[in-house]
Order: structure tokens, then sequence, then C-alpha cells
């Protein structure tokens, strides 16, 4: 039976135990060659292949088929799993660890907080934080290297509306330890002292200490000083109660996906944004369409000084919004995912053997020439029909129901900061154009440029 069923198992080898081929990958990660890399598995084993990554057995699938059957396959046959290194750096009660109904109890709290109708009132906060960090780190300055400040700007706008933390050491404090946590999400899970696993590991001790602080310190406030529930998310989470008048989030889950938000929710949006800045510095045309066609100028001109803009305004943003998929779709910040079978999946003539994991990728499929025409070419018209985008092949966020649910919240934050930015500055760029994989993408030193104020006459 052994022999029969392995004889289906997709081509292609498992190589070192644990290791396998994780280091190859994440090399050409590194060096921007991970479709490359792909494409050459393909190239040898066909459209399904095996391979070991990050601690686990693992089947590779790509293209719009395969992302249909990811997106919306049974609950009961395919689980979401991260790796085991995100998994214990981020905790196991967060929402991509989740299943079935947690998953549904947990996306849905989450959910009521992000979702438009909310967001819509934390507009005015949003744009405040960005005009204060251009004020900050922008005017006055010749030279500045646009991702880490970015990350800067991103890090303190989830710090503000989700937990309420105000500017200051604390939320440096959080800053410092996130970045170094996170860098190990993509990593070997061996757990020696001197793995870049381990480091992250202990900064996530340290930050899920933190996050447990603040919930006692939220929990006063509510109980005692009369908080407002929808001060921020964890106020709002706390607050919530079932039918039972119990807690609808245990406090596990509570810090756990505080974790997961705030990782998910701040470097991807600096990625969008730092790649749009590059992409605007390269491209004076698109530039110019943004600030007149996308009615940024005419937006900004119909403001009083101080005037802040409006979830209205955000509407009319309609050009700045393709440059932005259109951006994603060439440099997408999230590469791929992992899924795990639950049962023996047969897919594609092969097995996939119950317990391993599934990995799927986001580039494939944004740069196959019969869906995008000319993939390598910055067109940001592919996006005026988007009916005429057949599903499941432009996934940037995701799809299905575990589609990302901070999608109004990167769209918001995304066009608030391009809108002051193309008002207020002039840039170009001071290195080459490369980038690599890290595991998001980073442009050549951090994309460092030159700036000069634009008067809007
Ligand atoms: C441009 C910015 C962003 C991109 C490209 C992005 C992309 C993604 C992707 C690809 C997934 C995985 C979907 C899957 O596993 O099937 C995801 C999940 C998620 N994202 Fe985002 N994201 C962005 C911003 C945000 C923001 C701002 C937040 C929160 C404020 C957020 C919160 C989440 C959460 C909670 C999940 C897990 C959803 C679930 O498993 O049900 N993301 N995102």
């Amino acid at each position: 039976r052994t022999r029969k069923s392995s004889k289906r198992l997709p081509p292609g080898s498992l190589g070192i135990p644990v290791i396998g081929q994780s280091l190859g990958f994440l090399q050409a990660m590194r060096a921007n060659t991970a479709e490359k890399w792909l494409q050459e598995r393909i190239r040898k084993y066909g459209p399904v292949s095996k391979l070991t990554l990050f601690g686990k057995p693992t089947v590779f699938i790509y293209g719009q088929a395969a992302n249909k059957f990811i997106f919306s396959c049974n609950h009961s046959v395919l689980a979401n799993q991260q790796t085991q290194s995100i998994r214990r750096i981020m905790g196991e009660r967060n929402l991509m660890e989740l299943n079935v109904h947690d998953h549904k109890r947990v996306r849905d709290a989450l959910v009521s907080f992000l979702k438009p109708e909310s967001l819509k009132q934390y507009v005015g906060k949003m744009d405040e934080e960005i005009k204060n960090h251009l004020e900050t780190y922008w005017q006055g300055k010749q030279q500045l290297t646009v991702l880490p400040l970015m990350k800067i700007l991103t890090f303190n706008i989830i710090c503000s509306l989700l937990f309420g933390l105000k500017r200051g050491t604390q939320r440096d404090k959080f800053g410092s330890c996130f970045q170094e946590m996170i860098k190990g999400t993509w990593s070997v899970p061996v757990n020696l002292p001197f793995t870049r696993y381990n480091r992250s590991l202990r900064e996530s001790t340290r930050v899920k200490g933190m996050i447990r602080e603040l919930i006692q310190e939220k929990r006063v406030e509510l109980e005692q000083k009369g908080a407002s529930p929808r001060q921020d998310l964890i106020t709002f989470l706390l607050s919530m109660r079932d039918e039972d008048g119990k807690e609808v989030l245990t406090e596990n889950e509570i810090v756990h996906n505080v974790i997961l938000i705030m990782v998910a929710g701040y470097d991807t949006s600096s990625v969008v944004i730092t790649f749009i800045i590059r992409l605007l510095a390269n491209e004076p045309a698109v530039c110019a369409a943004v600030l007149q066609v996308a009615e940024q100028e005419e937006i900004a001109k119909n403001k009083a000084s101080g005037e802040l803009l409006t979830w209205e305004d955000l509407a009319k943003m309609k050009y700045t919004w393709r440059v932005a998929m259109e951006n994603m779709r060439m440099f997408p910040p999230v590469f791929g995912g992992f899924r795990k079978a639950l049962a023996d999946i047969e897919y594609d003539g092969y097995i996939i053997p119950k317990g391993w994991q599934i990995f799927w990728v986001i580039p494939m499929t944004h740069i196959d020439e019969t869906i995008f025409p000319e993939p390598s070419k910055f067109d940001p018209s592919r996006f005026e029909n988007q009916a005429s985008i057949p599903p499941y092949s432009f996934i940037p966020f995701g799809a299905g129901p575990r589609m990302c649910p901070g999608y109004e919240f990167a769209r918001v934050e995304i066009l608030i900061t391009i809108h002051y930015l193309v008002t207020q500055f002039n840039w170009k760029p001071c290195a080459d154009n490369s980038f690599s994989r890290d595991p998001m993408p980073v442009p050549s030193q951090g994309l460092p440029i030159k700036v000069w104020p634009r008067n809007l006459s």
C-alpha cells in the first residue's frame, strides 16, 4: 500500500530533513530570484512538486486553479497553518492558525473593527499621524531613506489606531522589539543561542509581556475610568461579549491577534508605499498623472490649511489606487503562504499526504502573460475594468474566507500618504533600482532619495 501511494507522491526530492530546500529558497528570495527558482522547479518537476521548507515536507502548487483550490477548499480538508517558526513567534491562537469556528469567531471580532463603516471614523486620525510624520521626517530634508521611514509611519499608525499607544518611549520600545521579532518569521526553526530564530523567540516573549501589560492598563481604563470601547482595538476586543455575557476572546487570543495585526498591518503597507514612491520617482509621467488625473491636486486645492481628508476624498483617488494595485501586482509584499493537509488530498493526479504542508505563492499568476500581457510593463490601466481580471489571479491580499481583513485599512493609509507626498514633495532616487526579498521586497539600500518641496500653483 505504502509503495503504491508513494508512487503517486508528486515528483521532487525532500532533501535533508527539517532544512531541505529552505536555504536555497531563502537565498533566491534575498537575491530576488525566487520566481526564477520556482520556474526552474516547474521546468524540472512539472506544476506540482514536493520539497522540504522550513521544517516540513511540502508540496508546491501554483497557478489560477491552484489558487482557487487553496482559497476555496473546505476547512475539513485544508487547514491554515503557518510554519513552525511563524507559529512559535506570533502565538498559536492568532487568526492565521485558527480554523473553522474559532477562526470565524475571532475573525468576525477583528472585522467588526476593520470594516469600512468602522474605519470611516479613523480617517482623520490617520491623516494627523501622516501629517505629523511628514513634518518630523520629511520637511526641510534634502536626502532621506524611504523604507525605514515608512516603517516608522505605518507602525505609528497601527500603534495609534489599533492600540491607542501615544508617541513616546513606550511606542519606540515596542517598535524595536517588533522589528527584531519578525526577522525570524521565515527562518529554519533551529532554536540554538546563535540562530536568527532564537533571537526572534526571545523578542516575541518580550513583546507578549508588553501587550499583556497594555491589556491590564486598558482593563483598568475601561472599568474605572469609563474609557470608550471604541477607543482602540484592544478596548474594543476586551469589551465584546457573547450571548452569555462572557468575553468573546480569551486573553491569549487578544495578545496573539494584536501581534498578528501589528505584523500583518505595518510591514506590508510600508513596503507598498515605499514601492509606490520608488515608482513615482522613476516614472515622472505616472507621477504627473497621479497629481492631475487622480485629482490629488484638485483635492488639495479645495482644502483649507489644516483641513483633514475625508472618506469621500479617498473615493475620488481612483487612479492612485490603480497605480497602487499595479504596484502590488509587480511587487506583492507577501510572497505566499502555507496550508496544511488534514487528510490525504488528491490534487492534479497526485497525493498530498495528510500532515504535509502546501506552499502557495502570489507572484506566479501576477507575471503570467496569458493573464497580464507584457507582465514586466507597468500599466495601471489593467485595473480600469476589474471585472476583466480572471478570479484568483490577482491576489496580493489572498482571496475567499481568509482574504486579508486589513484591505480597507491598507487602502486608506496608502492613499492618504501618497496624497500628501505628491502634493508637497518632489523626489528622485539616489541608488540603483534593484531590490531583494527578506521575505518582503526591500529596495536597494532601503531607497535613499533626494527630496525638495513641491509648491502647487
Ligand atoms: C498592503 C497591505 C497588505 C497586504 C498586501 C496584505 C496581504 C495579506 C495576505 C496575502 C494575507 C494572507 C491570506 C491567506 O492566508 O489566505 C493576509 C492576511 C491577513 N491580514 Fe493582511 N495585508 C495587508 C495589510 C493588512 C493590514 C493593514 C491588516 C490589519 C490592520 C492586515 C491584517 C491581516 C490579518 C488579520 C490576516 C489573517 C486573515 C485570516 O487568516 O483570516 N493586513 N494579508
